[in-house]
């Protein structure tokens, strides 16, 4: 491959605290968590992907776009100098593209400290970009209502997929729905990031290519030759009052259900990450993680990269883990493709940046809605279906795993 040759200039400046407003309001970029974020403005380069390969052509493509660059980082910390926000497809076989932008500008923010990064084409004049706050557009209400797969349909679908785990031809299989909407013309997208935002503090907030969310799922962080990793599966509703919630949590961890369908996707993350790491520990049992719409049953993984892979490596070996396909994965595949009724595009995908040392943080793109260039946007929600599953519970399931979106939206 020839990539363009691009420059790269990182500069500290003062406190900038609303990143959303700086963004594009039809295409934003973006990457945020509590008091940290990567805002991007513009497309310095755009890489496409597709197949069973599009991870591992990520990873050498940004390689050499590292190799041609230029880049002068005197700030050198996470999430500064050259990057790339990247979204990636579920399936080999989808027809959603698999995606790495590089922005024309960056803003960054850590713990108070701000930094920006313009990106431009070796040769040519940097960008005069101003760093301009716009205010969000009008507002709208946006119904998302079932796409492909009706409320029925997916009852009958987790049945089915309950049947197949009897006849044991597979252990654990991760059914989703979609849920379909159209976002007028000029809708601006950052208003619906504001909620996630705000409303999912503790999530990863999320916007590439037109695929926004908030995930609570950290499929991959690498920094200086470290890598942790948070293992969601298993799941119940937050309670009314303080009682019931706490009781809601005692449940979930003690559910012989949840704690099956949890240990699968650790082991599956586990067994990826072995071959990278030199050493990898993760909590003896599960804690219960709180989240403003349910509770998880959530495993920390830690370890020291022993291969030198990046990131972008790393999520190569680690897609799709068992949090979002099933065991085996291939079984598992299988049946989603013929069960679910729909492509999954970038759902469930790995979804967030790549920076020049190959240090990133990739979450798993949960809780999020595709909107496509003409306004349609499609949201999705899945659950991990083992033996004991029941239909009735799982839908319900889809429904607390919707919220964000539909609230963002509405
Ligand atoms: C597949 C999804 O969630 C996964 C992550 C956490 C808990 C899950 C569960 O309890 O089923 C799922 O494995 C989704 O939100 O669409």
């Amino acid at each position: 491959m020839n990539v363009q040759a691009l420059t790269v200039e990182t500069t500290a400046i003062s406190d900038i605290r609303q990143l959303i407003l700086l963004l594009d309001r039809q295409e934003p970029l973006l990457w945020m968590r509590r008091t940290q974020g990567l805002a991007g403005i513009g497309t310095a380069l755009r890489l496409e992907f597709g197949g069973e390969t599009r991870m591992t052509d990520a990873a050498l493509a940004w390689r050499e776009v590292v190799a041609a660059a230029t880049i002068t980082d005197p700030l050198a910390r996470t999430g500064t100098g050259l990057l790339a926000f990247g979204a990636f497809a579920f399936d080999a076989s989808s027809a959603q593209k698999s995606v790495l932008i590089v922005p024309r500008l960056i803003v960054g923010r850590e713990d108070g400290q701000c930094w920006v990064t313009r990106i431009w084409e070796t040769g040519t004049e940097p960008p005069e970009i101003p760093l301009t706050l716009h205010p969000l557009g009008a507002e709208y209400r946006l119904s998302l209502l079932p796409g492909a797969m009706t409320a029925e349909a997916y009852r009958d679908a987790v049945a089915e997929a309950v049947r197949r785990i009897a006849a044991r031809d597979v252990s654990k299989i991760v059914l989703a729905r979609d849920l379909v909407g159209h976002l007028p013309a000029e809708s601006d997208a950052r208003r619906a990031l504001t909620q996630l935002a705000l409303g999912y503090p503790d999530c990863w907030t999320f916007a590439v290519d037109g695929l926004i969310g908030s995930s609570p799922e950290t499929l991959i962080r690498a920094s200086q030759g470290e890598v942790n990793a948070r293992v969601l599966a298993g799941t119940m509703s937050r309670g009314a009052d303080a009682e019931s919630d706490a009781e809601a949590a005692l449940t979930l961890a003690t559910s012989s259900k949840d704690g099956d369908e949890h240990e699968f996707a650790v082991q599956s993350v586990v067994a990826s990450l072995r071959p990278h790491t030199s050493h990898l520990t993760a909590s003896e049992v599960p804690f219960t993680l709180k989240l403003p719409n349910l509770w998880h049953l959530a495993t920390d993984l830690e370890g020291t990269l022993s291969d030198g892979s990046t990131s972008l490596d790393l999520i190569a070996a680690l897609h799709p883990t068992a949090a979002v396909a099933g065991t085996p994965t291939d079984t598992a595949l299988a049946v989603i493709r013929e069960l679910e009724p729909f492509d999954r595009g970038r759902y469930a995908g790995p979804v967030g940046w790549v920076g020049a040392d190959g240090d990133g943080e990739w979450a798993i793109a949960l809780r999020c809605a595709q909107i496509s260039p003409t306004g349609d946007v499609t949201a999705y929600a899945g659950c991990g279906i083992v033996l004991d599953s029941e239909p009735d519970r799982e839908l319900a399931e889809t429904r607390m795993k919707f919220r964000p979106v539909v609230e963002a939206f509405g």
